[in-house]
């Protein structure tokens, strides 16, 4: 009898012991960043489904050089097929923001003018596809399905702008500033700032002031403008606000909440009748979802659903 009892209590100790390990792994597996190594950016997973994509080159204050072109491209493609992620903070380390185009190291434009040909229209065919190439490692922000909130703190410059104008949501510290630079290194912006910018502040006569003399705006005027929806008092509450808000929006049903993004970016950009027939279009799919029913039941008895990994 007492061999009995001893074998039974080992055995669901063994079992416990198994839970727990597996309880462990399913906690590492929801907050893990394994495969997210990048030189020039660091990605924690602060809360469940939540990726926080931080801006990594501190000492340079975040200064866009080669290899980051490369990892925020990479980084934003992996993010777009990771199942536990839901959500995206872009924030960067150190004093800043980000300076923006990296100055100092003249790879970018060596590459980009470099030709084995004297022939001006295959130069330019190949600055061409360069420039493409640099457009499509913002392009991945805001093509990545899942909503992005860009926390920034202090200076956004140059192509921080056009960077953060790819983001869903900009939310912003007391001294924060944003200057769109680049008429100052003698270039029209063209990573999407003039694209994009003047669609989000709807006014087109700033955007041209902003943009033809580079002015600095700050945090109130950015906020007036709609530039940014919200202004904190300091880095550390700026990342919590914003975690906050991506907590909530990961608790939504993943089908909806990307289907809210994918048909904002295109209504945007086409007419409204456009837009419904691609949103309808989009729904006689996405209604069907299981996500639906659960929701409807979880409002109906007052509970909070949980919904399965996309
Ligand atoms: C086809 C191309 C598409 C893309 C186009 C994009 C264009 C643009 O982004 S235009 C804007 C370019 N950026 C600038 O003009 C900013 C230049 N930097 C500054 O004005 C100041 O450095 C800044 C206000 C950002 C910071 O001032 P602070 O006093 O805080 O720091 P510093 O001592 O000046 O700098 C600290 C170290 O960071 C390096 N650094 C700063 N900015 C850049 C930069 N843009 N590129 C490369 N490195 C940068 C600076 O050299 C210092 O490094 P170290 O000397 O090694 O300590």
């Amino acid at each position: 009898m007492a061999l009995k009892k001893r074998t039974m209590r080992k055995r669901s100790q063994r079992m416990a012991y198994i839970l727990l390990k597996e309880l462990k792994a399913k906690a590492k597996a929801m907050t893990s960043t394994t495969g997210y190594e990048f030189e020039t950016l660091k990605i924690t997973s602060p809360k469940q489904f939540i990726k926080n994509v931080e801006l990594n080159r501190p000492d340079k204050r975040n200064a866009m050089n080669t290899t980051f072109w490369k990892d925020i491209y990479n980084c934003f493609t992996k993010l777009s097929d990771d199942p536990d992620c839901r959500v995206i903070v872009l924030s960067g380390a150190g004093k800043m923001f980000t300076a923006g185009l990296d100055l100092y190291e003249n790879e970018i434009f060596k590459s980009l003018l470099s030709s084995d040909s004297q022939d001006s229209s295959r130069k330019s065919f190949k600055i061409l596809k360069g420039i493409q190439e640099l457009q499509e490692s913002f392009n991945v922000i805001e093509k990545c399905p899942k909503p992005v909130i860009a926390a920034v703190h202090n200076g956004c410059i140059g192509g921080g702008i056009d960077m953060i104008a790819c983001c869903d949501m900009r939310y912003c510290t007391q001294d924060a500033w944003f200057q769109i630079k680049e008429v100052d290194i003698g270039l029209a912006a063209d990573l999407g700032t003039l694209q994009r910018f003047p669609k989000i502040i709807g006014n087109d006569s700033l955007y041209r002031e902003l943009a033809y003399t580079g002015r600095k705006f700050d945090a109130e005027e950015a906020k007036s403008i709609g530039f940014v929806s919200r202004i904190l008092p300091d880095k550390n509450t700026l990342l919590e606000a914003a975690i906050l808000i991506a907590e909530q929006i990961a608790s939504k049903s993943p089908v909806a909440v990307q289907g809210i993004k994918v048909n904002s970016v295109y209504s945007r950009d086409h007419g409204v009748y456009q837009g419904l027939e691609y949103m309808a279009t989009w729904n006689s799919t996405m209604l069907q979802s299981e996500d639906v029913g659960k929701a409807v039941s979880a409002a109906i008895q007052k509970e909070t659903p949980v919904f399965s990994k996309l």
